[in-house]
C-alpha cells in the first residue's frame, strides 16, 4: 500500500514515522509520503487560503494548491498498474463516520490519499474536480470538531495500517479487539494477581479454557450492552448463541 498525505502543517504528520507504521515502512510492507499544498503556491506570498464568498468567518482553502499537489503524488503513485483508482480520504466533520468497517475498506486499497484542510475547508470545487480523478470519501471521527485534518489522518492511518498483513506481529490479536464481531472487548488483567486488594477474576485463574472463553463472551456482551447499546441492535442475531441469550 502507498498512502499519501497533503498538508500545509506536514510536521504534524511526523508521528507516523514512529513505532508499528515507521516499522512497517522499513519493512516494506507501506509506502509513506507527505506533500505540503503550499509548494504549489504560485504567488510570491505562497497563498493556501482566502476569504469565503458569502462572507462569514474564517478563511477558505484556495482550491489549485490542492489540486496541483493531488497530481503529483498521482504521478508518484502506482498509477495505471493499480486495480482501480486511488481513494482520497478528506476528514471533514461534514463526512461519513470512520467505523473499523470503513478501516478495513480502506486497508485493501493500493493507494490512498489524505488531504488535510484546515481553517473553513477547501474550496468545494477542489473536491468536484477530484471526483473526475480519484473516488472522494469525505471522512469523520465522530461529531466534534476539530481545527484541521491532520490529528483525524493520524488516527485513520494507524487505523488502517495495523489491518496490513504483517504490520501486527500476532493477527490473532486483531481478532479480539472491541469492534472486531460487533461487540467491545473484555477487561483484562495481568500479574499481580492480588493488587491493593483487589483480585483477579477467578474464572481466569482456573485454566479452564472453556469457561475462561464463556466468561469472555459474557464480558464483551454486557460491557457492550452498558457501553454501547447501539451496538447491541445492530447486532446480527445469527452470530449469538443459546449462552449469550442468558446474559
Ligand atoms: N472538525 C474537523 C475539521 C477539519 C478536518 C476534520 C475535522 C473532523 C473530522 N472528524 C471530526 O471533525
Amino acid at each position: 500500500m502507498r498512502i499519501d498525505v497533503l498538508s500545509i502543517f506536514p510536521e504534524y504528520l511526523e508521528p507516523l514515522r514512529l513505532s508499528l507504521i515507521g516499522k512497517a515502512v522499513t519493512d516494506g510492507l507501506l509506502e509513506l509520503s507527505v506533500t505540503d499544498p503550499r509548494s504549489f503556491a504560485t504567488d510570491r506570498h505562497r497563498t493556501v487560503d482566502d476569504t469565503p464568498y458569502g462572507g462569514g468567518a474564517g478563511m477558505v482553502m484556495k482550491p489549485e494548491p490542492w489540486a496541483l499537489a493531488l497530481e503529483s503524488v498521482l504521478q508518484a503513485g502506482p498509477g495505471d498498474a493499480a486495480a482501480s483508482p486511488p481513494v482520497l480520504v478528506v476528514p471533514s466533520p461534514a463526512g461519513e463516520v470512520f467505523t473499523q468497517d470503513v478501516a478495513y475498506e480502506l486497508a485493501a486499497e493500493e493507494h490512498l490519499i489524505f488531504a488535510c484542510g484546515r481553517y473553513e475547508g477547501i474550496d468545494e470545487r477542489f473536491l468536484e474536480w477530484a471526483s473526475g480523478e480519484v473516488r472522494v470519501r469525505p471522512m469523520s471521527l465522530g461529531d466534534y470538531v476539530l481545527n484541521g485534518g491532520e490529528v483525524a489522518v493520524l488516527a485513520m492511518t494507524e487505523a488502517v495500517t495495523r489491518l496490513i498483513p504483517g504490520v501486527i506481529g500476532n493477527p490473532e490479536s486483531l481478532a479480539e479487539e472491541s469492534h472486531t464481531g460487533g461487540l467491545l472487548e473484555y477487561p483484562v488483567y495481568t500479574k499481580p494477581s492480588e493488587w491493593r486488594e483487589r483480585s483477579v477474576p477467578e474464572t481466569l485463574l482456573s485454566g479452564h479454557h472453556g469457561r475462561i472463553a464463556r466468561w469472555h463472551r459474557d464480558q464483551q456482551l454486557e460491557r457492550t450492552a452498558r457501553r454501547r447499546p447501539d451496538m447491541i441492535f445492530a447486532l446480527d442475531p445469527a452470530t449469538l448463541d443459546r449462552a449469550d441469550l442468558a446474559v
